[in-house]
């Protein structure tokens, strides 16, 4: 039998807001509509969907902070909005940013006051912390003030602390937002160490390589509703016909384009306008027919060309419709 860790069934949830003009009035915003997926025990399970998606509604609704309109949440067997007193202890999550911590006091001191928090015994605290700012790679900064951090100082410490009470799920909100890439790769090590060790993760993420690195499935959501939940793998596989041609050409224009390639051998362009020319972003099941077109355009000049299998952001491009 599967271990479903949250089971998710027909989640609504509605806000309410004052219209601006009148402001008697109350305007309706679904932010999630009749949503439903599983997650099982040790995935990584990866949240993905343009700005206004309902990702941070879903994550607020499966870590207590927010009361579904309607529909069933069963987080480790127990219902976050009645019994969020049992779950607290047994979850946590990380929210993008800098929020959560106190600038003004050391690491070890931050973490200190979570675990008061948790009631984690003071004996236990003298080795887990210690432990954690090992793991995040922050020891010899354990003692320093957080204010003196680095963005992707700050962005470990918070995974620390969202480990203090040894989480059997962990959810991220956008965890590698404005870090560098080498924080970015570092965070993704340590996230894909605290699952072998056995930790359930539930992330939201902007950056398409992050979720085909690390999830074991992801869901695509948009507007409020679930698009398609697969392996990484075989979300690719959707669009196994499919090539991605990318080229930048000079001396034509986007008209000109859109005249000269047949729409039926396309099922995608995009058109950037950069200093080195057009750069030319096309989606087709028969790239032999498109390709022989672009060089019917008179005066073109066709600078670079690559033809490649689609990556998860094309699926993405190809699911949400556009970015
Ligand atoms: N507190 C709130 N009051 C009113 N509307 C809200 C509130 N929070 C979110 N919304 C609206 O709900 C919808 C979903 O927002 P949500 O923050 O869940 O999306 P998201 O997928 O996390 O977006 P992003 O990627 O930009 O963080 C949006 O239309 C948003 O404006």
């Amino acid at each position: 039998m599967t271990n479903y860790l949250i089971d998710v069934q027909h989640v609504k949830r509605t806000y309410e807001v004052q219209s601006r003009r009148w402001k008697r009035q109350r305007q309706k915003v679904d932010a999630v509509k009749d949503v439903s997926f599983c997650v099982k025990e040790g995935e990584i399970f990866g949240l993905l969907g343009p700005n206004g998606a309902g990702k941070t509604t879903m994550i607020k609704m499966l870590t207590t902070m927010l009361i579904p309109t309607s529909g069933t949440i069963s987080i480790l067997g127990l219902d976050p909005v009645k019994q969020y007193r049992e779950l607290r202890p047994q979850i946590n999550f990380i929210l993008g940013g800098e929020r959560n911590l106190y600038w003004r006091l050391s690491a070890y001191d931050n973490l200190a006051y979570f675990a008061d928090l948790y009631k984690i015994p003071r004996a236990v605290q003298q080795k887990r912390i210690p432990q954690l700012l090992q793991l995040v790679g922050l020891e010899d900064a354990a003692q320093r003030r957080v204010e003196t951090f680095s963005k992707g100082m700050k962005q470990r410490l918070q995974i620390a602390r969202g480990l203090i009470n040894q989480p059997k799920i962990l959810f991220l909100d956008e965890p590698s937002i404005g870090l560098d890439p080498v924080s970015a790769r570092k965070l993704r090590d340590i996230l894909r160490e605290l699952n072998k060790q056995g930790t359930t993760i539930i992330l939201t993420t902007h950056y398409m390589y992050e979720a085909d690195e690390l999830c074991d499935r992801i869901a695509f959501i948009n507007k409020g509703q679930l698009v398609t939940i697969d392996t990484p793998q075989q979300l690719k596989q959707k669009m196994s016909d499919i090539t991605v041609i990318t080229c930048t050409v000079k001396n034509c224009t986007e008209q000109q384009l859109n005249d000269y390639l047949p729409c039926e051998y396309l099922q995608h362009i995009a058109i950037d306008v950069k200093d080195q020319g057009l750069v030319v972003h096309m989606h087709t099941n028969k790239p032999q027919q498109l390709v022989p077109n672009l060089y019917r355009i008179p005066q073109i000049h066709i600078q670079d060309m690559t033809m490649a299998q689609p990556s998860l952001e094309d699926v993405y491009v190809a699911m949400i419709g556009g970015l």
